[in-house]
């Protein structure tokens, strides 16, 4: 016989498939009459690790800034957690996690001493809890140890750790993180992209926007592309480069002619980097066959020979025409 309590959490249906961010058409044209958002139609599905890209200038700070109620669009609708932005911001804010524009610190207080002061700003927060949700906060961003130090002995990693660990004071349904590696040295960044990974293996959407193609490949489950507050295109990572094809790369100690017997193919887009040479790929698979024998006949050595998988960077390429300009 089959016990009530089982049949009841076998129908507990998990929160799939529904947007924690979604907007339509959303405009935002600032008053001198730059079109900074245009029309943006953006899903951001519950649990995801979701990478807001583009170039500087595309749009994502003032798409944030709208998301958060900060600023009003010119046109159409965002809703954040279900409720309309900013119409609900009293009742969705709670429930999202920040970090804008850099931590606001206060350079002479300690770590801990800056998230208590941070959380005493906060009516919402239960005074009698503060201690333990501080010290939680500083040990779930590594900051534990560090706790009693100055602010201002900080490395810019440690003071955006410290900026995480006040978004978490309180339990968050989404926490929207505007470029949170800006700056940061490798390690800096690696500590970040980590501290997001197991935030989300814990069941919190991530919105993240960032600048850096790799980045978005290393951390995200889904992405958005921006170019010139335009979205070109949305989905899961691995689905936006699937439909784009990679190009042909030949790995070889004699680069020069290499190249040279690829352009007398036809092929385009012919660049040698070391003993790298890399091409458009050829419109039709059976000539690779012919082009990797052409080498051989050529004297060219060939160490590696193929089309490599697509990545964002070339989706982008391919969707915008531009290269992606991550110096802006
Ligand atoms: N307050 C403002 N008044 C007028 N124009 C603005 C304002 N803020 C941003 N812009 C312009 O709107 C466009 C989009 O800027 P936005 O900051 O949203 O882009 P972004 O993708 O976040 O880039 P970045 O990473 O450099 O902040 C840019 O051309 C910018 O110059």
């Amino acid at each position: 016989m089959t016990e009530p309590g089982a049949v009841t959490e076998s129908l507990v249906v998990p929160r799939t498939g529904t947007a924690v961010i979604e907007t339509r058409g959303l405009t935002k044209r600032y008053r001198g009459g730059q079109l900074a958002v245009d029309g943006l139609d953006l899903s951001v599905p519950d649990g995801s690790v979701f990478g807001f890209l583009g170039p500087n200038g595309s749009g994502k700070t003032t798409t944030i800034r709208m998301l958060m109620g900060l600023i009003a669009p010119t046109s159409g609708t965002a809703r954040v957690l279900g409720d309309p932005m900013p119409g609900a911001a009293r009742t969705v804010l709670p429930q999202v996690g920040t970090l804008i524009e850099g931590p606001a610190l206060y350079a002479f207080l300690t770590g801990r001493d800056n998230l208590v002061r941070y959380d005493s700003a906060d009516p919402a927060a239960d005074p009698r809890t503060r201690h333990a949700r501080v010290a939680a906060a500083l040990d779930r961003v590594g900051l534990g140890a560090a706790a009693g130090k100055k602010a201002k002995a900080y490395s810019l990693g440690m003071k955006q750790r410290l900026g995480l660990a006040a978004a978490l004071l309180q339990p968050r349904r989404l926490l929207v993180l505007d470029e949170p590696t800006n700056g940061l040295d490798p390690q800096g960044m690696r500590e970040i992209r980590t501290l997001v990974r197991e935030l989300a293996a814990d069941g919190t959407t991530v919105f993240l926007s960032s600048h850096l193609l790799d980045e978005i490949e290393q951390v995200c489950t889904h992405a958005a592309v921006m170019a010139r507050g335009r979205l070109i295109t949305q989905g899961p990572v691995a689905d936006l480069a699937a439909g784009t094809r990679g190009r042909l790369a030949v790995t070889t100690p004699d680069p020069a002619d290499a190249a040279r017997i690829l352009k007398e193919h036809g092929l385009t887009g012919v660049t040698v980097d070391g003993d790298r040479v890399t091409a458009e790929p050829p419109s039709r698979e059976v000539e690779l066959a012919d082009l990797s024998g052409a080498l051989v006949h050529g004297g060219v050595r060939v160490r590696s020979f193929g089309v490599e998988r697509a990545s964002l960077e070339d989706a982008f390429v391919a969707l915008t025409g531009e290269g992606f300009d991550v110096a802006g």
